[in-house]
């Protein structure tokens, strides 16, 4: 039963006094440029020599300084996680709640502030990150809701013994983030693992860690022990396999590319010296996301979607769509509307700071892999809007729209993570699914079309986690649209409900001999 649980409503920009709260909340971060970040480490803040610097994409200002975590540190940083363990699994359920809880009011008290961070640091714009706030909301009170459902624990046929079968917390674990959803994707790791009595060491994406910082701030502020959750960014390649392969990781948390997923669930599998379990991994990686357009579509709806889902937020959320895949005898009149869309959308590009509705890609490597994506799209279809781009100030590309793209073709399979849309032509609905199933990935797909009976089909044959109809194929809601891929996209563990907490968490089966 989801009764009790509302999803956040976002903070209507349009209204002065809003405006002026989050440009007051800008000036704020502006002026703590510069700023270093510690670790922490079993509660304790710890200054490195080694910094990652925090730089604005829109602008390439360093925003902060996060300190790098070394092997040494991480090491430190896990075994006080497991010392935490002991104490923190033997909270109750109703004291782990109270200081989520605690968390989610921090967390709207602080709403403005941490909104500007991330758009500072990710090039989101203001409705974009405070759409993020409102998912952590989200996870949290729904973690909350069903921790104590599951608490409960499972429901047993009734026998002459005295039996139950309780949920119990496993352990350490590691939760590794990507930059794109700085707040909620690494938030919901540490809620996820707080509420179900672990004990977490979070390392984010070296993109985005004063985000990161901030939450881990407001964790400790709502009275959750300082050392249930330890802070450790540092660099994938020093510390990455380090902290999964560390014997006294129970659990990995991952979100991020399929390059990385696969590394990570590869060295999870090793047993390292002394280690007394499997480690459980949870991945969700990226996707190659496509919207079918049959001929029977809105087509003005389809393109509007289309562009939406491929071009807000630069592309780069894990959800967009980078293939629209559209039948013969509606495909010029879709390429011109899907094009008149992008065209609003370039009107509309800036920073994140100014609220345009598309900004800056994240990074130098980044601008650079996407770029060189439409230098060989100009090469496999022909390019009919975009494929312009400079880096002069921050790292801005316009929405690319290529049409003419063979199935076959690189853009047409391998994720770019950017504003770059390749339109394939199909001659049926058969071959519309056909080319939508053919990469490896499967995490979101939409189709748009009028005809019921193509509507089942895809509902029985598209094979993705989050599949949607005559809508766009990002902006899931948490407990709406539970979220998580299939096959390369990840193990489909879906965020927000509670068989995602499950994950965490062991099922042990108690009885006791009441005749003895
Ligand atoms: N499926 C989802 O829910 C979802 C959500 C958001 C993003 N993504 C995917 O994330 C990718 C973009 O994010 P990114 O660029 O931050 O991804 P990434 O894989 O490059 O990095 C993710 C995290 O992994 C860390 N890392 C790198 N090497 C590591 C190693 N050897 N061991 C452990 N950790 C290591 C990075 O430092 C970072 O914190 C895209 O592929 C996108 O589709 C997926
Ligand atoms: N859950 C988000 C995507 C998260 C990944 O980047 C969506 O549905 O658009």
């Amino acid at each position: 039963m989801l009764t009790g649980f509302k999803n956040a409503v976002e903070v209507d920009f349009t209204l002065e006094e809003n405006k002026k709260k989050i440009e007051e909340a800008f000036k704020q971060a502006h002026a703590e440029a510069g700023a270093v970040y510690p670790l922490i480490i079993g509660g304790k803040k710890v200054e490195t020599e080694k910094k990652i610097a925090s730089v604005s994409p829109a602008t390439k200002e360093v925003l902060g300084y996060a300190c790098s975590c070394s092997k040494e540190q991480a090491d430190e940083a896990i075994k006080a996680s497991y010392e935490a363990f002991k104490k923190w699994s033997l909270t109750s359920v109703e004291e782990r709640v109270r200081v989520l809880r605690r968390l989610a009011a921090l967390l709207i008290e602080n709403r403005f502030i941490m909104d500007a961070w991330n758009v500072l640091e990710s090039g989101k714009n203001w409705g974009e990150a405070d759409g993020e706030l409102c998912e952590q909301l989200d996870f949290i009170n729904s973690y909350v809701m069903h921790i104590q459902n599951l608490e409960k624990g499972k429901e047993l046929v009734p026998t002459d013994e005295l039996t139950k079968c309780v949920y119990i917390p496993i352990g350490v674990g590691v939760a590794v983030s990507p930059w794109n959803f700085p707040l909620s994707l690494f938030g919901g790791m540490i809620v996820s693992a707080v509420v179900t009595g672990n004990t977490i060491c979070c390392k984010p994406s070296s993109d985005a860690p004063i985000v990161a910082y901030k939450f881990v701030e407001l964790c400790q502020k709502a009275g959750i022990p300082a050392d249930v959750v330890s802070y450790i960014p540092g660099s994938g390649s020093e510390i990455g396999d380090f902290i999964v392969e560390h014997p006294l990781t129970r659990f990995v948390n991952f979100t991020g590319s399929k390059a990385v997923g696969c590394r990570i669930n590869e060295h999870a599998a090793k047993i390292a010296d002394g280690q007394r379990w499997i480690k459980r991994v949870v991945a969700e990686m990226g996707g190659k996301n496509a919207i079918i357009v049959d001929s029977t579509a809105d087509i003005k709806k389809a393109a509007n979607g289309v562009a939406s889902s491929a071009f807000t937020f630069q592309g780069q959320k894990c959800s967009a769509c980078s293939r629209a895949i559209v039948l013969a005898d509606v495909y010029d009149e879709f390429v011109d509307e899907v094009v008149k869309c992008a065209a609003e959308l370039k009107a509309n590009q800036g920073s994140g700071e100014s609220n345009a509705t598309m900004g800056p890609v994240i990074n130098q490597g980044a601008y650079n892999s996407i770029t060189n994506y439409i230098e060989i799209g100009r090469k496999e279809g022909n390019v009919v809007f975009g494929g312009t781009y400079s880096d002069a100030e921050g790292y801005y590309i316009d929405p690319t729209v290529i049409r003419d793209i063979k199935r076959d073709a690189r853009i047409a399979n391998e994720e770019i993570f950017g504003p770059v849309l390749a339109v394939i032509k199909v001659d049926s609905f058969d071959e519309a699914l056909d080319v939508a199933n053919q990469t490896e990935y499967g995490l979101t797909g939409s189709v748009y079309s009028e005809t019921r009976e193509n509507i089942q089909r895809a509902k029985v044959e598209f094979q993705v986690g989050n599949l949607y109809f005559n809508r766009k194929s990002t902006a899931a809601v948490v407990l709406q649209h539970p979220f998580g891929g299939f096959n390369m996209s990840g193990t489909d563990a879906k965020t927000g409900t509670a068989d995602y907490l499950t994950n965490f968490m062991n099922l042990k089966s108690i009885t006791e001999d009441l005749n003895s």
